[in-house]
C-alpha cells in the first residue's frame, strides 16, 4: 500500500494493539480525521462495529472494521459493501457511509482491514426492540409497527427499482468488467489502489461533497451489473439479508434505516445451470440468515429465476417476528421439533392463535389478537411461490391501505 496507504489510513496506533496497550480510550485516524474508540457495539462474522467519537467535534459514529484475512477476494467483498453504501445515498431509510479506508496488515502481506465510518444509531435495531418487548411482556403498537414497516418497504423500493446514475459513458464497459472478475486477485489490488487515489485526491482537493461521492467507484459485482443500462434505466438489486437485526431505528424512533448492505446483489438471477444453482444456494447460505431465508434459496432449481421476491419473503418473516417475537419458521420448528428448512420449504408456519397456514384454516378470534389486516400482509409475503408474493409497489400499496384502517396508537414514542 506504500505511502498512499499510510496517507489514506493514517492510524495513530495499530487499531487492535492500541486497544490492548493503552488503558484510556484508543485513537485512530481515518483520512486525517481523528476518532476516539469508546466501545464495541456489535460483531458479525468477520466484522466488529465500534462506537467512536470525533476527537474535535465530539460527534458519535459507528465504525465497522472488516477484517479481510484471505487476501484480495475478501477485500473485494468488503469493498462491495462500501460501494453499496454509496449507491443509494441519500435515502431516508438506507444507511450511507460517511468515509472508508483500507489498511494493510503489518504482519501479514495478504491480510487487509477495511474500515467503514457510519452514522451511529443509538436506539439500536429492530431486533433490540423485539428483545425488549419479550423481556418486558410488551408489544409494538400496531400503527407504529406498520409505519416502521412501510419505511423498510420504501428502502427496498429504492433497491428493487434502482435507477442507474451518471451521464453517457457513465456505465463501465462489459469487457473490462469481465476482466476484473476473471483476474480477481490482480484487479482487486488495482481497485484498492484506485479507491486510495480517489480518496486521496478528494481529500487534497477538499472535494468531499462532490457529486461523484454518490456514484459507485468500483468495478465490482454491484457496478458491473449496470453494464449496458442507460442512465436512468432500471437495475434491480436484492438486499438478500432482510431481518430485524439489519434494520436500525433512527433517533426519532419512527424511521427505520436498512443497513448491512454487504449481501446485496443484482437481480434477477436466471439459474441457467446446475453449477449456478449450487453457487447461488451456497451464497444464500453464507449471506442470508436462515430463519428469514426464502424457500427458493434453500433448494435452487435449474431453470428458475431468483429475484427481489426473496426480500419480500424476508419482510414477511420480519413483520411476523415483530408481532410474535421470532421468525415464523423458528417458531414452528421450535413448536414441532422439525427442521427449519422443512418448515420453510413446506410453508409450514402459523400465528400463535391459529392453525397451520398450510391448512388454510380461518383465524380464531382472540383477546389481544393481531389485526387481521396485518396478518394478511404477513400471509401475502409468505407465499411459497415467489410469483404469488406482492412486489414492492404492491406491498407499499397494501401497507398504506392497512395504515388507513389502524387507529392512532396513543403514545407515539
Ligand atoms: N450504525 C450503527 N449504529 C449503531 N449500532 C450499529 C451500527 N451498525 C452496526 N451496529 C451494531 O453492530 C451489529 C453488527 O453490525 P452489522 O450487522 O453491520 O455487522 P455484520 O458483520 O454485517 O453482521 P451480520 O453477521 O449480521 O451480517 C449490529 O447488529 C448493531 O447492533
Amino acid at each position: 500500500m506504500g505511502s498512499l496507504g499510510s496517507y489514506f489510513m493514517d492510524v495513530v496506533y495499530s487499531f487492535t494493539s492500541c486497544m490492548v496497550c493503552f488503558p484510556g480510550s484508543p485513537n485512530l485516524k481515518i483520512n486525517s480525521r481523528s476518532f476516539k474508540i469508546l466501545r464495541l457495539l456489535g460483531e458479525g462474522g468477520f466484522s466488529y462495529v465500534y462506537l467512536v467519537e470525533d476527537s474535535k467535534t465530539h460527534e458519535l459514529f459507528a465504525l465497522k472494521k472488516i477484517r479481510c484475512p484471505f487476501g484480495q477476494e475478501s477485500v473485494s467483498l468488503a469493498l462491495k459493501e462500501v460501494e453499496a453504501y454509496t449507491l443509494f445515498s441519500p435515502h431516508p431509510n438506507i444507511i450511507h457511509s460517511i468515509d472508508y479506508s483500507v489498511e494493510a496488515d503489518k504482519s501479514d502481506d495478504q491480510a487487509k482491514t477495511v474500515y467503514i465510518l457510519l452514522p451511529y444509531y443509538r436506539r439500536g435495531n429492530l431486533q433490540d426492540m423485539i428483545n425488549a418487548n419479550l423481556v418486558n411482556h410488551t408489544k409494538f403498537p400496531e400503527r407504529r409497527l406498520m409505519v416502521l414497516f412501510l419505511g423498510v418497504c420504501k428502502a427496498l423500493k429504492a433497491m428493487h427499482q434502482y435507477k442507474v446514475k451518471g451521464g453517457p459513458g457513465g456505465a463501465k464497459s462489459l469487457g473490462k468488467a469481465k476482466k476484473v472478475r476473471k483476474e480477481a486477485a490482480m484487479a482487486d489490488q488495482e481497485l484498492v489502489e484506485n479507491m486510495e487515489m480517489r480518496a486521496s485526491r478528494r481529500h487534497r482537493e477538499g472535494d468531499d461533497d462532490d457529486e461523484q461521492e454518490n456514484e459507485p467507484f468500483l468495478e465490482a459485482e454491484v457496478t458491473m451489473a449496470q453494464e449496458g443500462i442507460a442512465p436512468g434505466g432500471e437495475r434491480a438489486y436484492a438486499h438478500r439479508d432482510i431481518k430485524p437485526g439489519n434494520i436500525m431505528i433512527d433517533d426519532d424512533g419512527k424511521t427505520p434505516i436498512l443497513m448491512d448492505l454487504g449481501s446485496m446483489a443484482p437481480s434477477p438471477t436466471p439459474i441457467t445451470s446446475r453449477s449456478l444453482a449450487l453457487q447461488v444456494q451456497d451464497t444464500a447460505g453464507e449471506h442470508s440468515t436462515m430463519p428469514y431465508r426464502a424457500p427458493e434459496l434453500f433448494d435452487v432449481k435449474t431453470g428458475s429465476v431468483i429475484d427481489t421476491k426473496v426480500d419480500v419473503w424476508s419482510l414477511g418473516c420480519t413483520l411476523y417476528a415483530c408481532l410474535v417475537g421470532k421468525s415464523p419458521f423458528e417458531a414452528r420448528s421450535d413448536e414441532t421439533g422439525g427442521s427449519l428448512s422443512i418448515c420453510v420449504l413446506g410453508g409450514d408456519w402459523r400465528f400463535p392463535d391459529e392453525g397451520p397456514q398450510r391448512g388454510k384454516q380461518k383465524a380464531a378470534p382472540a383477546e389481544d389478537a393481531i389485526s387481521d389486516s396485518i396478518k394478511d400482509v404477513v400471509r401475502k409475503c409468505l407465499a411459497v411461490e415467489p410469483s404469488e408474493r406482492p412486489d414492492v409497489d404492491e406491498l407499499i400499496h397494501i401497507v398504506q391501505g392497512v395504515l388507513e384502517t389502524l387507529p392512532e396508537d396513543g403514545s407515539e414514542d
